[in-house]
């Protein structure tokens, strides 16, 4: 997806499906005595994260503003999601479109129940997130080499050294830490990567403190193969419970990369409202799976989820000629 305008229509067009066939996005009732139930061997909760607003408009074009951003989180505060990304404390010589974190921070009413973690690469971006009022936080690695240099301008090696600073300082004040692998099913760069590397990076970043690790297939290549065999791998590594799936939406194989993981057990699912992203290290990259259409396929397959509501909301904000 990608623009603004694209991820408009596919808002709208989802709202205007509901209103047409209100049946559609019920939860399915549960099953009758005697009948198999859907979720059998599935997670009953899906936890959702939802990076809109920090995956989704990093790779926008055109900057969009900070009250436009700061309405759009609190918008999401109000559907019942649980975690929101909020923005990354990174350079703004790198990521232009993520240099107005602090305000974004600080202007967002926070609502009990839902937490707000940031990116943070280093101590220099965990000392700002801080500062502005973080109280959760993620690092970001890589699977590859080449995508680690391109996108955090280090090796594996250097990123977890700078990472174990970090999680070391949120320790200290209780901070959660996430931990993020990307490329984990193909890199821009390298291409096939071996679920043997991200098997070992998951390990590295949970074993130094991040309590949840979430594999990122950061160009959507991934297929329900490439996604089983790689859970396969790093679930030798890293509990089950600890694992999110991050998956952007390429060739139209997200959902099913996530059906798969949640077949398998994982109940972590990371998703952008409207489908909107892309990564600005990954040219070609579409959007992140929509946040909407995880919630449809997880109600159909009776599944609860924390967003009873997002169904209902609408994600229009206008700003002069813009909508988000
Ligand atoms: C990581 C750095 C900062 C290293 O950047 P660097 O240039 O290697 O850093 P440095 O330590 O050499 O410092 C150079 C300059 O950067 C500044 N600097 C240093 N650190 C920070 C900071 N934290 N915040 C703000 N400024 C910072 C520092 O102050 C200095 O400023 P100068 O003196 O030149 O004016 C840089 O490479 C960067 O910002 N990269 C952007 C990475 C990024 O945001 N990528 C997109 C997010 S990852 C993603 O989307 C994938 C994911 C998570 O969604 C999962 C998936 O889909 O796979």
């Amino acid at each position: 997806m990608g623009t603004v305008p694209s991820a408009l229509k596919h808002c709208l067009s989802y709202q205007h499906l509901l209103k047409e066939q209100p049946w559609i996005g019920e939860l399915v009732p549960p099953p009758q005595p005697g009948q198999e139930s859907q979720t059998s061997g599935l997670p009953e909760y899906i936890k959702i994260v939802e990076v809109g607003p920090r995956d989704g408009l990093q790779n926008e074009k055109v900057i969009v503003p900070t009250d436009i951003k700061i309405e759009l989180i609190n918008r999401l505060s109000k559907t019942g999601l649980s975690a929101i990304e909020v923005t990354s404390f990174v350079s703004s010589k790198w990521v232009p479109q993520m240099a107005d974190h602090k305000e974004v921070m600080r202007g967002i009413e926070r609502h009990p129940g839902v937490r707000y973690p940031v990116l943070t690469p280093n101590l220099q971006g965990f000392h700002s997130a801080i500062a502005a009022g973080a109280t959760e936080i993620s690092v970001f690695g890589a699977a590859s080499e080449s995508f680690s240099k391109m996108n955090i301008n280090c090796s594996i090696e250097e990123s977890i050294e700078k990472f174990e600073e970090v999680v070391k300082s949120a320790r200290n004040m209780n901070i959660p830490v996430r931990g993020y692998v990307s490329c984990a099913l193909g890199c821009p760069y390298e291409g096939n990567i071996i679920p043997a590397k991200v098997a070992e990076v998951s390990k590295r970043l949970y074993s130094m403190g991040c309590y949840e690790i979430s594999l990122g297939d950061t160009i959507g290549v991934g297929t329900s193969g490439s996604m089983k065999r790689m859970l396969e791998a790093v679930m030798k590594e890293v509990p089950l419970s600890a694992l999110a799936v991050h998956c952007h939406d390429t060739y139209g194989q997200a959902l099913a990369n996530i059906l798969t993981a949640i077949q398998m057990g994982v109940a972590v699912v990371d998703s952008s409202v409207a489908g909107l992203g892309g990564c600005p290290y990954a040219k070609g990259a579409t959007g992140n799976v929509a946040t909407e259409d995880v919630i449809y396929m997880l109600n159909g397959l009776g599944i609860n989820t924390p967003t009873p509501r997002m169904k209902k909301t609408k994600f229009t904000v206008e700003h002069g000629s813009k909508s988000l």
